[in-house]
């Protein structure tokens, strides 16, 4: 399969989940000359090769249709920060908004056995934190805030906003990415029994 088809399952398989609501969520692969990245403003459920533009890293479109994603800059910052990182998929689902607003600080995680899908976790005896970010509509921002709390290796949250994962290659994030909301999803059940 190529990135482009992986990219291309990755958006359907997170849209069909519910994760992209309102064209909320934007999605990227790495490429020989950048990365390759969703349009702006397109409805996820509805993604076809033709709303995937190519940029450079530094965020400059070299081909394709339409606006690149208003938060492609924050996806190329990423992709120099870290050159192990392959893909960036970002969704907008109701436990990492609730979340994030509510513990600003990071998300403490402990004895879950999800935690070993986080890369380098290999025992639910321990305890991560999730980081969280301040939003920011201005990509350069919220990239500082991203470099500040560097190395995040399996991605972040950005407050009242959703997750940004991180992986080695699309299937590393992909499985990031369902890692993280399963265990938001269960943090949010346990906030509701101690609140
Ligand atoms: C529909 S609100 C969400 C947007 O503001 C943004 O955060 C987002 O995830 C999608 O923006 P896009 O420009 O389509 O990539
Ligand atoms: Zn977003």
């Amino acid at each position: 399969m190529t990135l482009q088809d992986e990219l291309l399952e990755a958006i359907s398989w997170a849209a069909a989940k519910g994760w992209t609501p309102a064209t909320g969520g934007n999605f990227s692969v790495r490429t020989d000359e950048g990365y390759l990245v969703t349009a702006s403003g397109v409805d996820k459920t509805r993604v076809s090769a033709e709303d995937l533009l190519r940029c450079d890293l530094d965020g400059r479109v070299l081909a394709g249709r339409g606006k690149p994603s208003a938060e492609s800059d924050l996806h190329a910052a990423l992709y120099r920060f870290e050159p192990n990182i392959g893909c960036v998929l970002h969704t907008h689902t109701l436990a990492s908004t609730v979340l994030s607003r509510r513990f600003p600080e990071g998300i403490r995680l402990a004895g879950f056995e999800m935690q070993k899908a986080l890369a380098g976790n290999v025992t639910h005896d321990a305890a991560i934190t999730l980081p969280v970010v301040p939003n920011s509509q201005d990509m350069a921002e919220l990239a500082a805030h991203v470099q500040a709390g560097w190395p995040m290796p399996w991605g972040f949250l950005v407050q009242g906003h959703g997750i940004y994962a991180v992986g080695e290659s699309v299937a590393a994030c992909r499985r990031h990415l369902e890692a993280i909301e399963f265990l938001l999803a269960c943090t949010l059940e346990e906030t509701r029994w101690t609140s």
